[in-house]
């Protein structure tokens, strides 16, 4: 099949056949541009791997044009490299059809054509082509579509995120759990799950640049997707006669520092066009409201305005206060938040919500006047009114409408170890040290940083004169079994102590900074992590405790305490994230009576940080900055015992506020448990699942080698006879994969088969989007049943050409229509199923073939016939119910729409509008939907 694109051409789309009749728009610079008219959809790919099959129909065949009867090709012309069809209407006028006048609109009649023109596959192929739709289908109209596949655990608070963020036309959110709770796993749920419902093609990741691998990582382990990595070297490759180099991958993870540096390189960025950004770290964007804006913050503003669907991630929303919680909530809906003020105001208002919510929460029975009074402030009347009838439905909709229109729930998603629970215990181990005589003599002239890190001001032979690294080494001796993860805040610091340690003392280290490349550090992570023969400890600078996984050690060294309490809380999280089995153990060497006694003290006393997360540390440390660089200097003084005291006391009062306003709302809001949990469950695929009879068919007629590997784990292989490159997700040196997720889980040199796997999806490709087994003819003997009659059992696939971000699949059964017709024409398809029939059917020899068919030609072709009549005569049965799925589920949606528009100015009518456009635009759809022939087999009774 020609690749060569010329604009005017039309082709199908292989994964999204959905999409209808596409025509090439542009086709220049190894990328080729494609419109889906009927879909109202454009996909750009790059050339030479553009899941693309050219749309050339043959003489004889009926081909539709708009407003026009059907016409029959007679010839074919080619003219520029594209097709005009000299065609025929059934009343003999000669009409020339340019292939770019063809309606946009097409079905496939393969089925019955191959079954009357006697080209015919196997039974055993047929069945298989069967068993690859009902199973296709079941899966993509399951509600969990999509979160099946990844090798994740299912937690429920992850689940419940990503199945609320992809019920949203285009989710634009800010993913703000706690640290380590798995902010990246929920990203990646939700990419996932998009990609396959085919509403992402181009997901765009930026990330500083030591998380970069760990990205990579984590989307190809845990989710097969495969991202490339961009960098300049990289991009002056691809540069070919000004190309631009981003449009060549779909999946692209950047580094954040090369973007910044490089003005022409964040432009092509852009106009490459992306349904996706995500961006990690996002509290490193800074935003003041008036003032000289801030490059990256105005870099990442640009991306939000031009991608639809943004996740931003952070685990310290409110790190720079609440401008920069600000900050980002305006980056996904400028509309929502227009100003600071507002933004403000509003937060007044959420301790009277989240007690509004409480009370419903408590309600038996219908609610009381004054209750009803104050929820009308908020609802609208129809809700308030129908509290009445006590029923818990009503209950329940009152509350989702409360955490839904108010706050920030519609953009932020925030869980903390406290809502979910079951996380391991802080122990803090404090390591008091003499105080070196040269600090102590120059500790009035130094400044706060200077006398929280005094390696700084000790000298160039500090490695000797520190205490702390004396003790250091012992306690690497005393606890040789255990891996450590020291952070300073320095590279140097880092540095200068691994050498010593290294080369000096003998210890297994390693580094981590800065001032390491990527690969590097990537390599000193990976030797730290290794039990065998890895290192014993890894010293980090700042860099390193962000965003990394080290969760495999128990124990952390803060060789020195920063000021910032969010990059402390960061520091921690390093060790105490999911996956964490024991206790954290953070060790904080420090000098007696100074500067350094008194940061321990702070975080201790004042914020509880060595025991949980504190929400509030940002706001505190605000508010008591200045007093505690004052008074750090005499930590036995009064002054900084009366500062902790009224530090402590304040961190409690904002604590409790926050318990009864803001993160009662947010809590509830980002995990509702006992949804969370359903769908935890309903994720685990059941014991009954059929897919490895289905592998094992699968490997039988497509050529593999099929091994049982052990318990719930198979081995697939190419086979000697399997044709070409047939499976591009099989690796010639065979896959390896469990039905288990919890094998999975710990054996990941192991693939996770589920139906979503690549592998499995890619075969479920092959065999729907061709005619593969498509129609067939076996022999059976049947009791009761003479000789010579014949059975066609017939599938009917239900399909409809609209904008994959409207998922109508979810509204159209999840099934096809099967029909068996016998020689009196009647539908005996309930009394005989399709797996009793197939264990009865015999292979007809190829050379029996043509006599047989000459035999029954007519009466078969009269069965299809009939066959077409009924699934036509069902097919208004279909279309109503699709619609009626979508109405219930639009005019919901739509209610919650309308409430959010009343309440917030600040959103037009034009969400609406484009609601209701859509709706329509769905509407139109279903009521075109088609039930497409896509199987046929004919039994004759021997
Ligand atoms: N559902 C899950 N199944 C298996 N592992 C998980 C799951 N969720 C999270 N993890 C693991 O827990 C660790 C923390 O997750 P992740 O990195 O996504 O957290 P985060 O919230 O992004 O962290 P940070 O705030 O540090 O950026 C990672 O090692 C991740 O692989």
């Amino acid at each position: 099949m020609s690749n060569t694109y010329i604009p005017g051409q039309r082709w199908i789309s292989n994964p999204e056949p959905d999409l209808g009749l596409g025509i090439i728009l542009e086709a220049k610079n190894r990328r080729v541009q494609i419109a889906f008219p009927a879909a109202e959809e454009e996909r750009t790919y790059a050339a030479d791997s553009a899941p693309l099959s050219r749309v050339q129909f043959q003489v004889g065949d009926e081909i539709d044009v708009p407003d026009q009867p059907a016409l029959t090709v007679r010839s074919i012309e080619e003219h520029g490299g594209c097709l005009v069809y000299m065609a025929e209407s059934a009343a003999g006028e000669q009409h020339p059809v340019p292939e770019q006048i063809l309606s946009s609109v097409i079905s496939l009649h393969t089925a019955k054509e191959r079954l009357l023109a006697g080209q015919l596959d196997h039974h055993r192929r047929y069945a298989l082509r069967v068993a690859s739709l009902e199973s296709h289908n079941r899966a993509v109209a399951s509600e969990h579509f999509g979160l099946i596949g990844p090798r994740v655990q299912l937690l429920p608070h992850q689940f419940y995120i990503a199945e609320q963020a992809c019920k949203r036309e285009h989710p634009r959110l800010l993913l703000a759990d706690e640290v380590g709770l798995g902010k990246t796993i929920e990203a990646g749920l939700i990419l996932h799950r998009l990609t396959l419902q085919e509403r992402v093609q181009r997901a765009l990741i930026v990330v500083p640049d030591s998380l970069v691998h760990q990205w990579l990582v984590e989307m190809r382990r845990r989710f097969n997707l495969h991202f490339s990595v961009f960098d300049e070297e990289r991009c002056a490759e691809l540069e070919v006669d000004g190309d631009n180099p981003f449009v060549t991958t779909q999946l692209l993870i950047c580094p954040l520092s090369w973007l910044l540096d490089e003005d022409r390189r964040r432009k092509q960025l852009l106009d490459a066009g992306w349904d996706m950004l995500i961006v990690d770290e996002a509290h490193h964007y800074h935003w003041q409201e008036d003032g000289e804006p801030d490059p990256a913050y105005g870099f990442l503003e640009s991306l939000c305005e031009a991608i639809n669907s943004v996740l931003l991630l952070t685990a310290t929303p409110e790190n720079t206060g609440i401008e920069g919680h600000f900050a980002r909530l305006r980056l996904l809906d400028p509309a929502r938040y227009p100003s600071l003020q507002q933004f403000r105001d509003e937060q007044q208002d959420y301790a009277a919500i989240s007690e509004l919510i409480s009370e419903l929460q408590q309600l038996e029975g219908a609610p009381s006047s004054s209750l009803e009074k104050s929820l009308q402030a908020y609802l609208d009347d129809d809700t308030v009114n129908e509290l009445r009838s006590g029923d818990e439905s009503a209950k329940q909709s009152a509350i989702n409408a409360l955490l839904d229109r108010f706050g920030t729930g519609r953009n932020l998603f925030r869980n903390s170890r406290h809502s979910v629970g079951g996380f391991p215990q802080r122990q803090l181990h404090e390591h008091p040290l003499d105080t070196p005589a040269q600090y102590r003599l120059l500790s009035t002239e130094l400044d706060a940083d200077q006398l929280l890190m005094p390696e700084t001001v000790l000298g160039e032979d500090w490695l000797a004169e520190d205490p702390r690294v004396e003790w250091l080494e012992k306690w690497l001796l005393q606890n040789s079994d255990e891996k450590v993860l020291l952070i300073c805040h320095h590279a140097d610091t880092a540095r200068d102590l691994e050498l010593y340690l290294r080369l000096r003392r003998g210890f297994a280290s390693s580094v981590f900074h800065e001032e390491m490349t990527l690969l590097e550090r990537d390599r000193a992570a990976a030797y730290f992590a290794d039990w065998e023969d890895g290192a014993q400890i890894l010293l980090c600078s700042e860099i390193g405790s962000e965003g990394r996984n080290f969760q495999f050690a128990q124990h952390l060294v803060l060789f020195d305490l920063p000021l910032d309490a969010d990059l402390l809380e960061q520091r921690i999280g390093r060790l105490d994230r999911i996956g964490q089995d024991g206790d954290v153990n953070i060790h904080v060497p420090y000098y007696t009576g100074t500067a350094m006694a008194g940061m321990l003290a702070w975080y201790r006393d004042a914020l509880g940080l060595f025991n949980a997360p504190c929400p509030v540390a940002s706001a505190v440390v605000q508010q008591f900055r200045s007093s505690l660089l004052d008074t750090l200097k005499n930590p036995e003084g009064d002054g900084f015992a009366s500062l902790l005291d009224a530090a402590r006391e304040q961190t409690q009062a904002l604590e409790q506020s926050l318990r009864d306003g803001r993160n009662q709302l947010l809590e509830l809001n980002s995990c509702r448990p006992e949804a969370a949990e359903q769908i935890a469950e309903l994720t685990t695929p059941s014991q009954a699942d059929t897919l490895p009879d289905y592998l094992e068919m699968l490997a039988d007629q497509l050529g593999l080698d099929h091994e049982d590997h052990s318990e719930a784990a198979i081995i697939l292989r190419p086979g000697e006879h399997m044709v070409g490159d047939l499976l591009r997700h099989l690796p010639e040196e065979g896959i390896t994969g469990t039905f288990d997720r919890q094998r999975a889980l710990s054996r990941e040199d192991m693939a996770f088969f589920t139906w979503e796997h690549p592998l499995v999806r890619e075969a479920l490709e092959l065999i729907l989007s061709s005619d593969f087994g498509s129609a067939s003819i076996c022999t059976m003997q049947v009791k009761g049943l003479p000789a010579g009659t014949l059975l066609l059992e017939a599938f009917f696939n239900p399909s409809t050409q609209a904008p994959a971000s409207l998922q109508l699949q979810r509204y159209v059964p999840g099934q096809s229509l099967r029909l068996l017709i016998d020689n009196k024409g009647r539908d005996i398809a309930a009394k005989v199923p399709h797996a009793k029939l197939n264990p009865l059917c015999h292979h007809v020899k190829k050379k029996m073939v043509p006599p047989l068919m000459r035999e029954v030609r007519a009466p078969l072709a009269k069965m299809v016939k009939m066959a077409e009549q009924l699934a036509a005569e069902r097919l208004d049965e279909w279309r109503q119910r699709a619609s009626e799925n979508l109405e219930a589920e639009r005019s919901l949606e739509r209610q919650r729409l309308a409430a959010l528009v009343e309440r917030n100015p600040a959103v037009d009518d034009e969400a609406l509008a484009e609601f209701d456009r859509y709706s329509e635009l769905g509407r139109d759809a279903l009521a075109r939907l088609q039930l497409d022939m896509v199987a046929l087999r004919l039994a004759i009774v021997s």
